[in-house]
């Protein structure tokens, strides 16, 4: 068993249980916009991640508050922030989205892996604006049913891909944000030229990438950016950053190519 279908597994057993409770979700929370923020800015957008722990690299900052961080995040110019929502394997919860929603004036994406509208509905009640749909983790209809679904409920969702077929699945769909993840989610290789690859593929220009996982230097913000992408989705670099000010000033690029930019 791969560790995506471990969590998966482990998701159906938390969307039964969500049923059987039959909670009713608060709905009327107004979604923050994300799309528009990012396409209109001079600059590459960072949406920074609150990431405690992950399968890839075990505990990575266990101690931090996420209420301390999101505010810091929004203050060094974050777009959106991105709160990984799953508990087993990445110690986060619900709680600390919701808790962070309440902070910040930014959009907050709900990191988790939705394989039901039960789970939409419980994000877009903590405060979520954002959420991820895992092709690799849904079947081409279940994908479209949850993106409908949520777009319906006011929602903006990336639709992350790691591979060709996976890109193809979803452009039939037309997304208007595709997340590209560098990080293989069944063997944990990170690799940037996955961006570089898959983003020559989009060919509506309309459409927002990001590009996810591994970006640690200015020379991987400016590869993602050269390939197309318009936002960095980062968690790792952040988490273990002592000088946010300092890491923020080296991640921020912008969308126009410099002399100064060579990689
Ligand atoms: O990060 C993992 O180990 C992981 C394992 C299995 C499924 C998902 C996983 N990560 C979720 C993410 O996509 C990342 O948290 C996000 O893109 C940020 O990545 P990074 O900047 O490398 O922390």
């Amino acid at each position: 068993m791969t560790i995506l279908e471990k969590i998966i597994a482990h998701k159906q057993m938390e969307v039964d249980k969500l049923l059987k409770e039959a909670r009713l979700f608060d709905m009327s929370k107004q979604s923050v916009p994300f799309k528009n923020r990012v396409t209109t800015s001079n600059e590459v957008q960072i949406i920074s991640e609150i990431k405690r722990s992950s399968p890839s690299k075990g505990d990575i900052n266990t101690e931090v508050h996420p209420v301390t961080l999101a505010k810091q995040y929004e203050a060094y110019g974050a777009v959106a922030i991105s709160v990984l929502t799953d508990t087993v394997f990445f110690k986060g919860s619900m709680k600390d989205l919701q808790a962070v929603a309440e902070v910040v004036q930014i959009p907050v994406l709900c990191k988790d892996f939705i394989i039901h509208t039960v789970q939409i509905d419980q994000a877009k009640a903590a405060g979520a604006s954002i959420i991820l749909l895992i092709a690799a983790a849904l079947s081409k209809q279940k994908l479209h049913e949850l993106y409908q679904y949520a777009t319906e409920k006011g929602l903006e969702v990336i639709c992350e891909v790691h591979q060709m077929e996976e890109l193809e699945a979803i452009l039939e769909l037309d997304p208007a944000i595709i997340g590209i993840n560098n990080r293989n989610l069944k063997t944990f290789e990170v690799d940037l030229q996955t961006t570089v690859k898959l983003a020559s593929h989009i060919k509506n220009k309309n459409t927002l990438i990001i590009s996810e996982s591994g970006i640690s230097t200015r020379s991987d913000a400016l590869l993602a950016r050269d390939a197309g992408a318009e936002a960095l989705l980062i968690g790792e670099t952040l988490m273990r950053s002592t000088n946010l000010f300092e890491t923020y000033h080296t991640l921020k690029v912008s969308k126009v190519r410099r002399m100064h930019d060579a990689r």
